[in-house]
């Protein structure tokens, strides 16, 4: 059966065949309903909260928050709408209170995802049949309960499975969440309207239609935003695809809270199944599967490449090549110029490699400070850095908390051991993973600027900044450009016009998110489309219209109404 028995009675009341009246109205509980035309809709940004002393957002988020650190939930598999367990249970806890377990859910084994594979696939039939203005419907109706009833739950599944202060959660969980979902339907809808050219319709028509990629897609999480695995399991089911999800272990709560979101929205069974599992034993139980379409990824460059080399061996196993979709780490830059607004270069620094622990693929890693502004620089960050607080995010006050888990804590402490043996350090070092895994944000200075901290990925609160001399302005744009495999974001401070439009040249391949005196994080969906390339990715563009043609395989049909009645062309009768 395709639909549950309430869904089945809510499309009963709605004729999906005239769309270009249909108006339905959804109303999220404490926000004013939202008129839709599915033929004609238009979609804005969700704006975020306040959260000011006395708000009612904060008070629903407060008791969200108390409800949820009193129970561990219990978080099932789910495969075509029913619940599994296996005997491997795993348990989600908080990073700034490792003590604290948040959720118990099950990794599935081998063979939970396979029968998770033939659930997809047997959803597909139907759900590909689906008019996109019903999927449309469910879309842009889920993006109204995020905003709305769901949107403290979502922040605070984050807040305590993530450890995200209250506005990362407001940008990520809910704003940039609902933001996916609807930009997604807005721009499938606009993809729908192109059609190729028919001369003359009468004799020949042309069309194109977009079909969901045969098979199943295996969507792969990372733990750091919870609105990227809404995406990379949604989009591709929007498009007409059936999905596996495999969440991160380390966001399994928040994760859990979208599926059910989907769930309530009117999502029939089985077009995203919810699973939970080992990431090996998942990627090699997908990659053996000769139904694999696609791998939507989002996570290290190790996973990745793990996973590209699985399917490579595998080739040709696969009844289609396999989509490899990944969006992967990065060794972003902020470049200051001797022209720049130190104040707002020293802000943004601070925001872009401290915000969230520096657990954003776009945090900025690697700083470029001339000697004649280097004084004032070190002067306002480390000044900063003082002021920043540090601890249990459920306090409105602290700035960050804890990294992820002891795996991302070790790493850290390692890069910072470095430090602390071959650098200088300026600010911070210090760690403490007592009650959670709490690194103190760092400020380091390096003099060889191709030593390791600034070639890899640290992933957490770890700045390293490399002064360089005025006067070689020109060799040092290029080091930048040159300094790591990466290419995801990169910030240019500077009010000197001519340099700009020469440094926007020099990194031209740099970064796929190029910020010139703004910080090198917080892309909004739909405003700055987000991903890079080289070993940061295959630069496919989360929020903007480009990604969803990686979910679809298009068919063109032409139809021809005039019978052909002779197989000779006419100049062969000329020359007989
Ligand atoms: N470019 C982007 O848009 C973007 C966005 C967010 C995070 N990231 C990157 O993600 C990384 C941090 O996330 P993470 O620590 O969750 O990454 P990760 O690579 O450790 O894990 C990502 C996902 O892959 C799974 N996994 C691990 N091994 C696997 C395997 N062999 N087969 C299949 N799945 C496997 C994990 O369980 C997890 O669900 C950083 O490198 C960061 O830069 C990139
Ligand atoms: N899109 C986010 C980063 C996502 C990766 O972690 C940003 O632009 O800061």
């Amino acid at each position: 059966m395709l639909f549950s028995k309430a869904v089945r009675l809510r499309l009963t009341k709605i004729n999906f065949k005239d769309f270009s009246t249909c108006k339905e109205t959804w109303t999220p509980s404490g926000t004013t309903p939202i008129q839709y035309n599915l033929k004609d809709f238009t979609v804005q940004n969700e704006p975020t909260f306040s959260y000011e002393v006395g708000s009612k957002e904060r008070r629903v988020l407060e008791s969200t928050i108390k409800r949820c650190q009193k129970e561990c939930e219990e978080i099932p598999i789910i495969i075509g709408g029913k619940e599994f367990k296996s005997d491997r249970a795993v348990y989600q806890s908080s990073p700034f209170n490792h003590k604290s377990k948040i959720a118990k859910f099950y990794h599935a084994t081998p063979e939970l995802v396979w029968q998770a594979i033939v659930a997809a696939k047997e959803a597909r039939i139907k759900w590909e049949k689906v008019p996109f203005e019903e999927r449309f419907k469910i879309w842009l109706k889920a993006a109204d309960l995020i905003s709305g009833p769901w949107r403290q739950k979502l922040n605070g599944a984050t807040m305590l499975g993530q450890g995200k202060t209250v506005i990362q959660c407001e940008i990520d969980s809910a704003a940039e969440l609902a933001d996916f979902l609807r930009f997604n339907a807005l721009y499938a809808r606009e993809m729908l309207k192109w059609q190729p050219i028919s001369e003359n319709p009468s004799i020949i028509k042309n069309s194109m239609r977009l079909r969901g990629l045969e098979g199943f897609v295996a969507a792969v999480s990372p733990f750091n935003f919870t609105a990227i695995g809404g995406n990379l399991a949604y989009t591709p089911a929007l498009m007409g695809c059936a999905v596996i999800w495999k969440p991160s272990d380390t966001a399994v709560l928040a994760s859990w809270r979208i599926f059910q979101v989907m769930k309530e929205a009117g999502l029939p069974d089985g077009v995203v199944n919810f699973i939970p599992c080992d990431g090996p034993v998942f990627g090699d139980s997908i990659t053996v599967c000769p139904h694999l379409a696609c791998i939507n990824f989002t996570g290290s460059v190790a996973t990745f490449n793990a996973l590209w080399k699985r399917v490579a061996e595998k080739l040709t196993l696969y009844r289609n090549y396999p989509r490899l979709v990944g969006e992967c780490g990065g060794k972003n830059f902020h470049f200051i110029h001797p022209s720049a607004n130190l104040e707002n270069a020293v802000n943004c620094t601070i925001r872009s490699a401290f915000e969230y622990s520096g657990q954003k693929c776009s945090a900025c890693s690697r700083l470029y400070v001339p000697q004649s502004l280097w004084g004032k620089f070190k002067e306002g960050l480390v000044e900063r850095m003082k002021e920043i607080k540090i601890g249990d995010p459920t306090d409105f006050s602290v700035f960050s908390s804890a990294v992820i888990d002891e795996k991302a804590y070790d790493r850290i402490v390692g890069y910072i051991g470095h430090a602390k043996r071959n650098l200088k350090i300026l600010h911070g070092g210090n760690h403490c993973q007592k009650e959670g895994w709490y690194i103190y944000p760092t400020l380091v200075q390096t003099t060889d600027p191709a030593d390791k901290i600034m070639r890899e990925e640290v992933f957490g609160p770890v700045l390293t900044a490399f002064v360089y001399p005025d006067d070689e302005l020109e060799n040092v744009l290029k080091l930048v450009d040159e300094t790591t495999p990466f290419a995801l974001t990169g910030s240019v401070f500077a009010e000197d016009e001519a340099f700009l439009e020469g440094a926007k040249e020099t990194f031209k391949y740099s970064a796929g998110n190029y910020y010139v005196n703004d910080r090198s994080t917080g892309a909004v969906v739909g405003q700055q489309p987000f991903g890079g390339a080289r070993h940061s990715g295959t630069n496919d563009k989360a929020g903007a219209p480009g990604y969803l043609h990686k979910f679809v395989s298009p068919q063109t049909v032409k139809q021809c109404f005039i019978p052909l009645k002779e197989w000779k062309y006419s100049y062969m009768e000329l020359n007989k």
